[in-house]
């Protein structure tokens, strides 16, 4: 039995826009483990967005298998999918996507029943001190730095406590530093919430805190750094 959170089984995604094929994903095999961070590096157009769409529920292959927890989730019904993602896969993104009109602690509660869940307030205070700003919890997001909105929005990706944090150019609106404690929060959080951190990225600063990146480079998926492996193993 494996112990990959997620898994991407021999997966193709293809669009068909009028009389030309466009294929995304070739191939594609991928797992990852709670508490382990991924990268997944690739130029424009390579197939990052649609990998994240179909590692995030979002959408689904054309051919191959997804795997949760390892479950087949590859046919579920969008009802079942909804739940499934709900449940396990908290989503983060460059833009930050708070709502400007709410709190920093009611932003992070959003994901949840919002004032149906008694506990959900205490998580998200918990969570919000977790990423360091306790005494930000009443601000609205235009009273917070890009770095401190992009903390909120990580507190609201772990609130229902989900076993994968999939983050699309997370660091790609903040300058270096704040871009590099980000990426340290999630070296952070990988361990201490037990989830499976999977980020999309250009940002090579990624590599020094990822524990394994791997390219993608015209929808085919290669390990970075197997090749010289391969190599060391070999002799050659
Ligand atoms: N809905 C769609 N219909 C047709 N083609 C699509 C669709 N979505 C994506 N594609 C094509 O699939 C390929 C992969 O696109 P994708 O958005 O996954 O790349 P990406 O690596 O995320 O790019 P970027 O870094 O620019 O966001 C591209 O050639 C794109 O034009």
């Amino acid at each position: 039995m494996s112990d990959s959170i997620i898994e991407l089984d021999g997966v193709w995604k293809r669009y068909e826009s009028g009389s030309e094929t466009v294929e995304a994903l070739k191939d594609v095999n991928f797992a990852a483990k709670p508490g382990e961070f991924v990268a997944i590096m690739g130029p424009s157009g390579s197939g990052k967005s649609t990998m994240l769409n179909v590692l995030g529920l979002l959408d689904v292959p054309t051919e191959g298998v997804v795997r949760l927890d390892g479950r087949d989730v590859t046919d579920l019904s969008d009802e079942e999918m909804t739940t499934q993602r709900k449940e396990s896969i908290g989503f983060i993104f460059q833009d930050f996507f708070l709502i400007p009109t709410l709190s920093a602690i009611e932003n992070v509660e959003v994901p949840t029943l919002f004032g149906r869940d008694p506990t959900a307030r205490d998580r998200g205070e918990r969570l919000l001190g977790r990423v360091g700003l306790g005494e930000r919890v009443a601000h609205r997001p235009d009273q917070l730095s890009g770095g401190q909105k992009q903390r909120v929005a990580i507190a609201r990706a772990l609130i229902n406590e989900p076993r994968i944090l999939l983050a699309d150019e997370p660091t790609g609106n903040l300058d270096r530093k704040t871009g590099r404690d980000v990426l340290e929060l999630f070296t952070e959080l990988k361990t201490e919430e037990d989830v499976a951190v999977i980020a999309v990225t250009h940002d090579d600063q990624l590599r020094k805190y990822a524990d394994r990146v791997v390219n993608l480079v015209d929808g085919v998926l290669t390990e970075e750094g197997k090749a010289d492996e391969l190599r060391e193993e070999f002799g050659t």
